[in-house]
């Protein structure tokens, strides 16, 4: 049984149609990540999934009480046991961390209290810390107590939106694990909404890309890097480029890059003219290689170079390669294909064709 689920919902706010037949669901003690360019809707997806927002259509359930949506009263946010922690989470400035943490527990014993509140310092990392004051604690440190606090009445789904997008990179990837191991350790169901993919990735069980109010694909990080459903997925998540081609009679995809093989995701048949989703990790660059290229950009990402490379018809594709064998802007190299399987799309949004 899922423990959220969402069945074709629409959110209109100012007479705007600003969620559009969204459905998903997570199983109970799944984590899922909701990507999407600004303003397609994700805050309200979770505002609707809070009981801030009323939906137009569709149905919202926790567990199998449906709480949104068809016949039922709109369930009030305080009656739904969800958690939530935000980007501009406020602690108490006056109550100590232990206070803070214990907020949401009035109804618990003294010891009960207590108890609770050193479980969940030490599930965030933060035992000794029950005594001080907010103002003594690091931007991550106050995030982690803000997530104690929303952690500590046993919520049945934690909504989390960019939780971490103040704080800075490293600190951030540290923090999206942790979140991780303590929603796992607790059993507890966590939708998060994020700008930053990696974040998504380490974190998620299942991910989604919201476009103009509509979900376009749900499902795991892996499939939605390597089986995106949409273009509009393939071009927003991870890098990469739509190179065209067309289907011929044995089923290979002509393409500047050759004659792909592989297993086809996507409905196109024999015949017909294609985009083909290529990643930088299914090219290699390799001195035997059958095809030419060059070198036209590059982009120095720590580990590795991200390089941009021209084929001989104008085509350009991107390929990585570690940062100790470094090529020049204008280098000639030669690339090897490293494709299992073939993302294709019917053509028509490729810009690089
Ligand atoms: N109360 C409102 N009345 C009318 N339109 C609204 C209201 N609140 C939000 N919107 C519009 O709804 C759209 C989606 O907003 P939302 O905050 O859900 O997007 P988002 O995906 O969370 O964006 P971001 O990533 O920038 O936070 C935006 O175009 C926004 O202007």
């Amino acid at each position: 049984m899922s423990l959220l689920k969402l069945d074709t919902i629409e959110v209109a706010l100012g007479g705007n149609t600003i969620v559009n037949q969204v459905s998903l669901s997570l199983e109970a003690g799944e984590i899922g990540c909701l990507l999407g360019p600004s303003g397609c809707g994700k805050t309200t997806l979770l505002r609707a999934i809070a009981g801030f927002e009323q939906v137009a259509d569709g149905g919202i359930w926790l567990a199998d009480e449906q709480v949104s949506g068809g016949q039922v009263r709109h369930v009030e946010p305080e009656h739904r046991g969800i958690g939530m922690v935000f980007q501009d989470f406020a602690l108490f400035p006056h109550l100590s961390v232990a206070d803070n943490i214990g907020f949401g527990l009035r109804k618990a014993s003294q010891g009960e209290k207590k108890a609770r509140v050193a479980e969940l310092l030490e599930h965030v990392g933060l035992e000794g810390y029950g005594p001080r004051y907010p103002h003594q604690l690091s931007g991550g440190q106050q995030q982690r107590v803000a997530l104690a606090r929303a952690l500590a009445p046993r919520p049945r789904l934690l909504l989390l939106d960019e939780p971490f997008s103040s704080l800075d990179a490293e600190l951030r990837e540290s923090l999206a694990t942790q979140v991780r191991d303590v929603l796992k350790a607790e059993n507890i169901t966590g939708l998060l909404v994020t700008h930053d993919q990696q974040e998504a990735f380490a974190m998620a069980d299942k991910a989604g890309m919201m476009y103009r109010g509509q979900l376009l694909q749900w499902d795991t990080p892996y499939g939605l890097y390597h089986r995106p459903a949409h273009h509009l997925v393939a071009d927003f998540i991870g890098h990469g480029v739509l190179l065209r081609g067309h289907i011929n009679q044995q089923g290979c995809v002509e393409t500047p890059l050759g004659c792909l093989h592989g297993e086809h995701f996507g409905n196109a048949g024999v015949g017909e003219v294609v985009d083909v989703l290529i990643r930088p990790d299914d090219i290699v660059i390799d001195p035997a290689g059958e095809r030419e290229a060059k070198i036209i950009a590059r982009g120095f990402r720590g580990s590795h170079f991200l390089y941009t490379a021209q084929l001989p018809g104008g085509a350009e594709v991107l390929c990585m390669a570690p940062s100790h064998s470094e090529y020049q802007v204008g280098s000639q190299i030669r690339l090897r294909m490293n494709l299992d399987h073939l993302v294709l799309f019917h053509a028509g949004y490729c810009t690089t064709a």
